[in-house]
C-alpha cells in the first residue's frame, strides 16, 4: 500500500492510475511539443506529471523504461529531417518552493566538498523553446530542435530567418566545431503584434508566446518563419571542438564575444541566499521585463563541478529551475454575465470558481467582446484556461470542450441593458455594443453627468470630476436635469464647497442654460457624436424633436447593387444609352458578362442579375441604382451614427430626461433654429430632387441646397418644385418632365446657388 494523493490506494489501482497517467502525458506531450497547440495549461500538465513522479517512487515496479518520467520532449516531426544530438539535450529540474531549491542547494554542496557557499550561474528562464545551432569554422551549418532530446528536428532553413542569430561567427579565434544551446522565444511585444495582425486576418491566434515561439518556428516554410518576431538568447552548449572556460559564466561572455546573443540578466550568485536574492529580484521585475519567463535558472558555476555531479537520462544533477507561479490556470466558468461600463458599453465577463494564477487570486475574467466570445465559444459550466500575465487583466484562453457538461448554452448578447433596461445596440460592423440609456442609465450616470458638463458641452464651470461623484453618490444627481434644481444649501457642506463655491456654482448652472443647439447635442452624449457632428446635426434640423424624430433609415440611405462600382456602373448604364435597341439573349448574367464592358465581371453581372428581373428594368434604373452607393443627409453621419443617434432617441427614458431639461430652462437664443431664419434664404420652401451624374457629389450639392433653406427629397412627385438632372438622366426625369417639373441643369444649379 502507498499513499498517494492523501488517500490510500492499492497496487492495481496504482498500476492503473500510472498507465493512465502515462497515456494522458503522452498525448499532452505530442500537442506541447509536436503540434504546438497545448490542451491543458502547464500547471495542470505538471501535476499529473508530479503525479506519476510520485506514483513511481511509491511502487519503483511501476517506472518502465518508456515513462514520460523518464525522458524528455516528443519524438520529433517526421515533415523535417531528423539531426541526432552528439551530445543529449535534456530538461531541467525543477524547484516550486524556496524549500525545493535550499534542498538542492545542500545536496550539490554535500557533493561537492570544500566549496561552500556554491557559486552558481543565475539566468532567466525563458519560455520558448530549446534550439542547438551548430558552428563549423565559424559559419552556420545546422539548426535542431530538443525532440526527445536524443533526435531532433533539421530546421536550419528556419533559424536562419532569426535574425539574432549570426550566420557567421565574429572574431578570429572560432573553433572549429562549436554547438551553441539556447531558447528561441518572442517578445511581448512581438508576440501581441502577431497575435493582432493574425485576428485581423481572421487567422488562428496563439494562446502565448512559447506555443507562437514554436509554431513560428517549426514552419515548414521558412518565409513564414521569416516573417515572424523571433529572438534567440544562448544559455550553454553542447559539442566544442576546443576546452571550455573554467565557469559556465566566463564561457557563455567568452560565446558573446563570437556574436552570439547571452541574456542581459547574466549574474553569479552565492549558495542559497543568493538564489533567492535574484529569485525574489527578477521576480519584482517579471512583469517588466520585454519577454516572458517562467522561472530562473540556477546552474553550479565550475565546469569541472558540472562535469563531476553529472545527469539524469532526464535532466542535468548540477542546474535548477526555480518556478515562479504559473500564469495559466484550469477552472470553472460559473456564469457568464454582462457589465456595463461608463461609457455604456456593454461587455460580456466570465465568472470563475476562484482560482490562483500568476500568485493572485482570479474570479473574473474579460471576454472583451462578443467576437471573441462567439470564438472562444465560451459557455457557463465550460472548464476554461485562465491566464494572467503581466500586469494584463486575466483572461479566458480557450475552452477545454471535452470537458464540456451536456446542455450548456451559448451566450447570447442580452437585449436590454442589465442596468436600466435600456435597448442595447450594435451598430453595423462594430464589436462593442452599447446600453442606449445614455442619459438614464445608472452605469453610465457620471460619466454622462461629466460629459455634460465639460467645457466645450454645457460648459459648467466649477462642476468638477470629484464634484460630481459626490452629487451622484449623495442621491442628488441622478440624471443632467437635477443639476439645474441644485440649491447653494444642498452645495454648502459638500467636500471644499463653502458658501462663495456654492453660489458660484449655482450661477454658472444658471449661465449654462443659454446654450447654442449644437452644444446641447453635444452635451446629450450619443455616443460618435463629437463636437462636429453635432454642429452638422444643429444646422440641418430645426429642433430637438425634429431629430429626435428622424429614423435611422432616414439618415443614409443606401442604393444599388452590392460589388458593383460606379466605374462599372457607368459603362453598362452609358451602353445601355446608347443601345437602346439591343435585347438581351438567354441568362442576363451570362449576356452581361459576355458584353464585355470594362469591370463588368462574371460576379458583377451576376449581381446585376440577381438584382433585375431583366434587362427592361435594368434599362430603367437609374445609375444610382446599378452601384453600391449611399446618400448622407447629415455630413459625418454615416450608418453607424445613424444607429446610434436613432438608438439613442428611441428610449423614452432619454427623451424625458431631454424633456426635463428643457423644462428646466435649457434654450439656445445665439442659434435659432433654421425654420424661424428660413425665410431669409433663396430656396426656402422648395422641394427638390436630384438625379444623373453631376460634376460633384450628390452629398455636397444636397448640402449646398439645404444651406439655401431647399428640402432635398429623393423623389418626384407633384411637390417637388426642381430636378437637378446631370449626365445619363433615367426615370426620374422622364417622370418630372411628364408632372411638368422644372428640370435645371448644372449650370442652371449653380446659378441657383450663386456660385461659379
Ligand atoms: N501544457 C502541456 O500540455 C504541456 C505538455 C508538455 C510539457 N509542458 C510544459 O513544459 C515544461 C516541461 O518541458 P521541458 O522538459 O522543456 O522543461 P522546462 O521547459 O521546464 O525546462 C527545460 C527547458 O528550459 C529551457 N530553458 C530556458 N532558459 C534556460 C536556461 N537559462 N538554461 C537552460 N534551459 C533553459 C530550455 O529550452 C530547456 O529545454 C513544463 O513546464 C510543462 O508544464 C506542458
Ligand atoms: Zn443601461
Amino acid at each position: 500500500m502507498g499513499t498517494h494523493g492523501g488517500a490510500l490506494i492499492g497496487a492495481d489501482a496504482a498500476a492503473e492510475r500510472a498507465e493512465w497517467l502515462r497515456t494522458e502525458i503522452a498525448r499532452h506531450n505530442v500537442r506541447y511539443y509536436v503540434l504546438d497547440d497545448p490542451e491543458i495549461p502547464d500547471a495542470e500538465y505538471d501535476r499529473l506529471f508530479a503525479e506519476l513522479q510520485s506514483l513511481e517512487s511509491d511502487y519503483p515496479d511501476l517506472k518502465t523504461p518508456d515513462s514520460p518520467t523518464q525522458r524528455v520532449g516528443a519524438a520529433p516531426l517526421s515533415a523535417f529531417a531528423s539531426v541526432r544530438h552528439r551530445l543529449p539535450m535534456i530538461s531541467l529540474a525543477n524547484a516550486m518552493s524556496d524549500g525545493e531549491l535550499v534542498e538542492f542547494d545542500r545536496r550539490v554542496a554535500a557533493a561537492l566538498p570544500g566549496t561552500d557557499p556554491v557559486l552558481y550561474t543565475a539566468e532567466p528562464k525563458l519560455d520558448g523553446l530549446a534550439m542547438s545551432i551548430r558552428y563549423e569554422a565559424g559559419l552556420l551549418v545546422q539548426a535542431a530542435t530538443r525532440g526527445d532530446g536524443s533526435t531532433g528536428e533539421d530546421v536550419t532553413a528556419n533559424v536562419r530567418t532569426v535574425k539574432s542569430v549570426p550566420l557567421r561567427l565574429v572574431g578570429e579565434d572560432c573553433p572549429a566545431v562549436l554547438e551553441v544551446r539556447g531558447e528561441v522565444y518572442m517578445t511581448r511585444e512581438g508576440f501581441a503584434r502577431l497575435n493582432r495582425d493574425a485576428a485581423e486576418r481572421g487567422e488562428r491566434v496563439f494562446a502565448n508566446p512559447r506555443n507562437a515561439a514554436a509554431g513560428s518556428l517549426r514552419q515548414l516554410d521558412p518565409r513564414v518563419t521569416a516573417t515572424r518576431p523571433l529572438r534567440f538568447c544562448c544559455y550553454g552548449w553542447g559539442e566544442l571542438s576546443i576546452d571550455p572556460e573554467e565557469s559556465h559564466y566566463a564561457m557563455l561572455q567568452r560565446l558573446a564575444g563570437w556574436g552570439i546573443p547571452i541574456s542581459k540578466e547574466l549574474q553569479q550568485v552565492e549558495g542559497a541566499d543568493g538564489c533567492r536574492a535574484y529569485f525574489d529580484d527578477l521576480g519584482r521585475r517579471r512583469d517588466a521585463l520585454p519577454y516572458e519567463i517562467d522561472g530562473v535558472v540556477f546552474k553550479v558555476d565550475r565546469i569541472a563541478d558540472q562535469i563531476g555531479l553529472g545527469a539524469t537520462s532526464h535532466h542535468p544533477r548540477w542546474a535548477i529551475a526555480r518556478k515562479f507561479p504559473a500564469q495559466e490556470e484550469l477552472t470553472l466558468v460559473e456564469a457568464v454575465e454582462f457589465q456595463v461600463g461608463r461609457t455604456g458599453a456593454v461587455t460580456p465577463v466570465a465568472r470563475l470558481r476562484p482560482v490562483q494564477v500568476g500568485g493572485v487570486i482570479v474570479a473574473n475574467a474579460t471576454l472583451h467582446n462578443m467576437d471573441e466570445v462567439i470564438r472562444k465559444d465560451v459557455r457557463a459550466g465550460d472548464t476554461v484556461i485562465v491566464r494572467r500575465a503581466g500586469d494584463v487583466i486575466p483572461e479566458v484562453v480557450s475552452v477545454l470542450v471535452d470537458r464540456r457538461p451536456p446542455g450548456a448554452v451559448p451566450v447570447e448578447m442580452p437585449a436590454q441593458c442589465p442596468v436600466c433596461g435600456s435597448d442595447v445596440l450594435r451598430p453595423p460592423g462594430e464589436v462593442v455594443a452599447r446600453c442606449t440609456g445614455g442619459l438614464y442609465c445608472p452605469a453610465q450616470r457620471k460619466q454622462a453627468i461629466r460629459h455634460f458638463a465639460s467645457r466645450r458641452a454645457m460648459d459648467i464651470e466649477g462642476l468638477g470630476e470629484r464634484l460630481i461623484e459626490q452629487l451622484v453618490d449623495l442621491g442628488l444627481v441622478r440624471e443632467p436635469a437635477d443639476l439645474y434644481r441644485l440649491t447653494a444649501e444642498q452645495l454648502v457642506g459638500l467636500e471644499r464647497m463653502g458658501e462663495k463655491s456654492a453660489a458660484n456654482l449655482i450661477d454658472a448652472l444658471e449661465h449654462s442654460k443659454s446654450t447654442s443647439f449644437a452644444r446641447f447635442i453635444f452635451a446629450l452624449g450619443i455616443p460618435d457624436v463629437g463636437e462636429t457632428t453635432a454642429q452638422a446635426l444643429a444646422a440641418r434640423f430645426g429642433g430637438i424633436a425634429e431629430l429626435a424624430r428622424t429614423r435611422e433609415a432616414d439618415f443614409v440611405r443606401d442604393r444599388g447593387v452590392k460589388g458593383v462600382g460606379r466605374d462599372t456602373a457607368t459603362a453598362l448604364h452609358r451602353f445601355l444609352v446608347e443601345h437602346p435597341g439591343i435585347e438581351a439573349q438567354g441568362d442576363l448574367a451570362e449576356w452581361l458578362a459576355g458584353l464585355k464592358l470594362p469591370g463588368l465581371t462574371a460576379a458583377r453581372a451576376q449581381a446585376l442579375a440577381g438584382r433585375f428581373e431583366d434587362l427592361a428594368a435594368l434599362r430603367a434604373a437609374e445609375l444610382e441604382d446599378l452601384y453600391l452607393n449611399s446618400t448622407r443627409m447629415v455630413e459625418g453621419v454615416g450608418p453607424v451614427v445613424a444607429a446610434e443617434i436613432a438608438g439613442f432617441f428611441a428610449q423614452g427614458h432619454n427623451r424625458e430626461a431631454i424633456e426635463r431639461l428643457l423644462e428646466a430652462g435649457i434654450h439656445w437664443p445665439d442659434s435659432p433654429a433654421p425654420a424661424q431664419t428660413s425665410h431669409a434664404l433663396p430656396l426656402t420652401g422648395k422641394t427638390i430632387v436630384i438625379t444623373g451624374t453631376l460634376g460633384r457629389p450628390r452629398e455636397e450639392i444636397a448640402a449646398r441646397l439645404q444651406d439655401a433653406g431647399a428640402k432635398v427629397t429623393n423623389s418626384v412627385s407633384k411637390k417637388t418644385d426642381y430636378l437637378i438632372a446631370g449626365e445619363a438622366a433615367g426615370s426620374k426625369l422622364e417622370k418630372a418632365q411628364s408632372l411638368g417639373v422644372a428640370i435645371l441643369d448644372e449650370a442652371m444649379l449653380n446659378a441657383l446657388l450663386d456660385r461659379p
